[in-house]
This record gives C-alpha cells, sequence and structure tokens, in this order.
C-alpha cells in the first residue's frame, strides 16, 4: 500500500491532470473481429465510473488491458499515472480488481484461497495476514461459508470470494467487472455499499454493467461502449440532464399505444413491456388524454427519471 503522501502518486496526479487510468488509441482484435475499437477512457481520480454496454460491446476486453492482463493489438493504458506494462509491478498492487475467471483453486476452501492471495500481497506481513483474510471474509458476507470447498460455491459466492481478494487492503483503484453478476438482491445491495464506502474513502472505483440501473445507483461518471468504440463518456448527472423527459406508460395494448401516438406525431416506441414517449411535442397529462380518447387503456404512467436510459438506447439501439 502507499500512502497519500508518495511523491510518485501526488506527482503523478499533477501530471495526469487527475486521473487514475487513461487509456489512448486502446484495441484489441481477435482474428477479423474487432472487440476494442480505439477507446480513450478517462477515469477521474476519485470518481466511481461505470462502463456500460450491451453483452460483446466491448466491456471485458477494456478492462482486462486496462489490467494489463490481455496485451492491446495497440494503443497505450496508463494506472496512476504509470504506463502499463513497464511499470506494472509498481503500480498493480495499488490496484484490486474483480475480473472472470480469477484462478482460485477448486479443492480449496474460500479461506485457504484467500490466504493464498494474502501472502502475495507486497503490504501484508506474517501475523496480521489471518486477521485481514478473516475481515476481507466477514466484509463480503462470506463468513460462514469461508471453510467451505471453492468449487462447491455458487456464482455469487465466487463472485464475493473475488471482491474479497480485491479488497484485501486498501486500494487507490479498485476494478469490478460486472460485481453483481450471479448476486441474489442482498448481494447487489451489499455491493452498492461496498462501492459507496470504498468511494466515500477516496478510492477510484472503475465497475463495469451491462444494467443502466446498476450503473445510476453507483456511479458518478459513466462510459458507454457500443462494439467496441466508446461511444460517450462523462459525469453521470450530466449525461441524465442531457436527454429529454419521456413519460413511461404502461398499458395491455402496446401495439395501439404506439400507433395512436405516432398518429400524433409523437415520439414513441415500446421498451421492455412499457412505451416510452418522448415529451417534446405533448405534455405528460396530454399524452395520457390522448391514448384514453383512443380507447387505450392506461395503467400506470409515469415520467422517466433519467435521460440516461434514452441516451443509452439511442447509442446502442440496435441491441434494443
Ligand atoms: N479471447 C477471445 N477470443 C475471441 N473473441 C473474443 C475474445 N474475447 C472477447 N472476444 C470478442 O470480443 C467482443 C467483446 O467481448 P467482451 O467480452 O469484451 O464484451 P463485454 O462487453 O464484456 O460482453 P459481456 O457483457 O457479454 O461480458 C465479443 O465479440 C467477443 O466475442
Amino acid at each position: 500500500m502507499t500512502s497519500a503522501v508518495d511523491p510518485a502518486r501526488s506527482s503523478s496526479a499533477i501530471a495526469d491532470g487527475g486521473l487514475a487510468a487513461r487509456t489512448t488509441g486502446l484495441r484489441k482484435t481477435y482474428g477479423r473481429t474487432v472487440a476494442v475499437a480505439g477507446v480513450d477512457l478517462a477515469v477521474p481520480r476519485g470518481g466511481v465510473v461505470g462502463v456500460l454496454g450491451p453483452n460483446g460491446s466491448g466491456k471485458t476486453t477494456t478492462i482486462r488491458m486496462l489490467l494489463g492482463l490481455t496485451a492491446p493489438s495497440s494503443g497505450t493504458v496508463e494506472l496512476l499515472g504509470h504506463q502499463l506494462p513497464e511499470h506494472a509491478g509498481r503500480v498493480l498492487p495499488r490496484v484490486g480488481a474483480l475480473v472472470e475467471g480469477p484462478g482460485f483453486h477448486p479443492f480449496l476452501s474460500g479461506r485457504e484461497n484467500l490466504l493464498r492471495c494474502a501472502v502475495m500481497e507486497p503490504a501484508l506481513r506474517g501475523p496480521e495476514i489471518r486477521d485481514v483474510v478473516e475481515q476481507a471474509l466477514e466484509r463480503v458476507g462470506l463468513s460462514a461459508a469461508a471453510g467451505r470447498r471453492y468449487r462447491g460455491y455458487s456464482l455469487g459466492m465466487k463472485q464475493r470470494l473475488g471482491l474479497a481478494a480485491a479488497l484485501l487492503v486498501p486500494r487507490d483503484l479498485v476494478v469490478l467487472d460486472e460485481p453483481t453478476n450471479g448476486l441474489d438482491p442482498a448481494g447487489t445491495r451489499e455491493i452498492r455499499r461496498i462501492i459507496a464506502e470504498l468511494h466515500a474513502s477516496g478510492t477510484t472505483v472503475l465497475v463495469s454493467s451491462h444494467l443502466l440501473s446498476e450503473i445510476e445507483a453507483t456511479c458518478t461518471h459513466v462510459a458507454v461502449l457500443h462494439r467496441g468504440s466508446l461511444v460517450a463518456q462523462g459525469e453521470l448527472a450530466g449525461m441524465l440532464e442531457a436527454g429529454a423527459p419521456h413519460l413511461l406508460v404502461s398499458t395491455s395494448d402496446t401495439d395501439g399505444a404506439v400507433r395512436a401516438l405516432r398518429d400524433k406525431s409523437l415520439k414513441a416506441r415500446e421498451e421492455s413491456g412499457w412505451i416510452r414517449v418522448e415529451l417534446t411535442g405533448a405534455e405528460s397529462d396530454e399524452v395520457i388524454a390522448m391514448l384514453v380518447h383512443s380507447g387505450v387503456p392506461v395503467r400506470e404512467a409515469r415520467r422517466s427519471r433519467t435521460g440516461l436510459e434514452d441516451l443509452f438506447a439511442r447509442l446502442t439501439e440496435e441491441e434494443l
């Protein structure tokens, strides 16, 4: 662990304009598949940055390159002010990561696996290791199952153990690839709590998800990937304001509702069982009245809270 007064850390903070991570022209191809197509990602220090994108948009590949786990085809990665892979040994101990396939041993228990991780942490020394491991297990809610073999763990328990490994020592940057994957709602809430704790303690967090709700609930910044390209990035608050207001309508007659609204020249489309209506040419009450007059039953209607959903839909339209 490096202290807050580490000169390398403070000088790099000035040199890189306060970025915890930065990629420039980051690209990865597998044969003819372009997994990541030249991404310039900027992760501000102290932020919680959500990498959002549909399945296959390049989130995991970007994160793996950021951590030095996958070599880029071209482009550069800078972590905590230092180039990778040249300075990997210096920087990676300050970075905690939860990525797919963390390589735990199937025949060892969760606790034994975590002990193996702990002895490899340069900041941890002999006597304290056992306590640190128990605290990490406790923090992710895995104490009761810590004695069981890893191979019998559920996906959610595996995620928790991966998170415990990422958080064994205080980090400057924590990178979580789909951390709520396989978790139940209670587990999801715990992840949010842990992310909030990390944020409060000044740790920069980069978290990927294909769920808007996850990003909205936890992030200060968002980066949207689509087909390997970064199509938007910035502060979440700004992105939320950027979208036009919408009304979400629940009805048993979705086709009829879309038809009736489009007849009145309103932009409307079906989305996950709801009708999303852009409120540029009419107010909410007018839209509802219009639907009722057209014989469309309205079960429920609410203004959409966010422009992010709309932005995401527009940016990644084909996938929805
Ligand atoms: N090792 C690999 N070999 C070949 N193709 C790969 C490999 N890894 C990723 N890809 C391809 O690169 C693209 C991006 O994949 P990636 O896993 O980075 O996306 P993702 O956004 O993380 O998706 P998901 O949300 O499904 O995890 C996909 O088309 C995927 O099939």
